[in-house]
């Protein structure tokens, strides 16, 4: 997939310009953003963008006597982990039960799930809040023998961790073509049978499950959309976990998810990022 990179230069930037800047600019489909001293750079799939939607929405900030102007490009498809991955990934410890890291490291620390993730284009290296948060979870949910469906898979780190604590069988669906093969290739890594990998979004879901637990670490926008496909795929009793999203955004999760029968079961935080869990009723 390849990602427009918009660079926002504000006249006067600071931390709350950046967050109401982020927090807009999310709403209209940006997935990422990098602050930078004048501004920000935010990133956002190339089908998405909409320069129209992009003015409007800066016309419409809440924020007086700031001046925000723009630049965009498309950026080539290229290994943005490449030079993160050699220089600064690290292993990285989750509840001191599971360890990720690349087949480079040396000395890695011992744990109860020892899981490799080569990431190259993909994301999913259990750094990111909402990736830890997802982990946390799957370690302490019941996956023995329980069918489960990862959506949005990325690297498939999620899908590997559920494999290991017993889920089966696994869907694992990325609409990145990179993710499913990094995917592919993280899951043999592992030593892991029993996941497919499939190139696909919510329209890929029809006719399959039901699933028992289903888990998508996406953005606001995209599970706000494609809830209700995932509901779909869902009976009484199936649990769903869902992250991408911040703490502020849960009553608009919430709301979409009981909508669709789901009954609220918990949430966790880190750093402002959330994860929800509801069961369906
Ligand atoms: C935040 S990453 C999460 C990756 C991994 N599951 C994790 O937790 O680290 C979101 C992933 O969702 C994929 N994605 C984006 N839109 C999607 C859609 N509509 N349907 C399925 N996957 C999507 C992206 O390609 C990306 O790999």
């Amino acid at each position: 997939m390849r990602y427009f990179e918009v660079t926002l230069k504000a006249t006067s930037c600071n931390e709350t310009v950046n967050d109401v800047l982020s927090a807009f600019l999310g709403e209209i489909g940006f997935e990422s953003f990098v602050e930078e001293a004048d501004g920000l750079k935010a990133y956002i799939q190339e089908p998405l963008f909409d320069e129209t939607a992009l003015k409007e929405t800066i016309a419409s900030l809440p924020i007086e006597n700031v001046t925000i102007s723009y630049t965009f490009e498309l950026i080539e498809d290229k290994d943005w982990n490449e030079e993160w991955e050699k220089n600064y990934f690290q292993p990285i410890a989750i509840d001191n039960r599971c360890v990720i890291h690349s087949s480079f490291h040396k000395d890695v620390p011992r744990a109860e799930y020892d899981i490799l993730i080569n990431p190259q284009m993909a994301f999913g290296t259990g750094h990111h809040e909402t990736t830890s948060l997802i982990l946390e979870q799957l370690l302490d949910a019941e996956l023995q023998g329980k069918s489960l469906l990862d959506m949005g898979c990325g690297t498939s780190i999620l899908a590997i961790l559920a494999a290991m604590r017993g889920a089966n069988p696994i869907t694992a669906i990325d609409i990145d073509t990179w993710c499913v093969e990094n995917s592919k290739e993280n899951i043999l890594l592992n030593n892991i049978s029993n996941i497919s990998v499939e190139l696909g979004d919510a329209d890929s879901l029809k006719g399959k499950g039901p699933f028992d637990i289903v888990i998508a670490n996406i953005n606001r926008n995209i599970l706000l959309r494609d809830m209700e496909s995932y509901t779909a795929c869902m009976v009484k009793g199936s649990e769903i976990f869902m992250s991408g999203f911040y703490v502020d955004d849960i009553p608009l999760i919430q709301k979409k998810a009981e909508s669709l029968g789901l009954e609220f079961v918990s949430y966790k935080e880190k750093n402002n990022w959330a994860v929800v869990r509801f069961i369906m009723k």
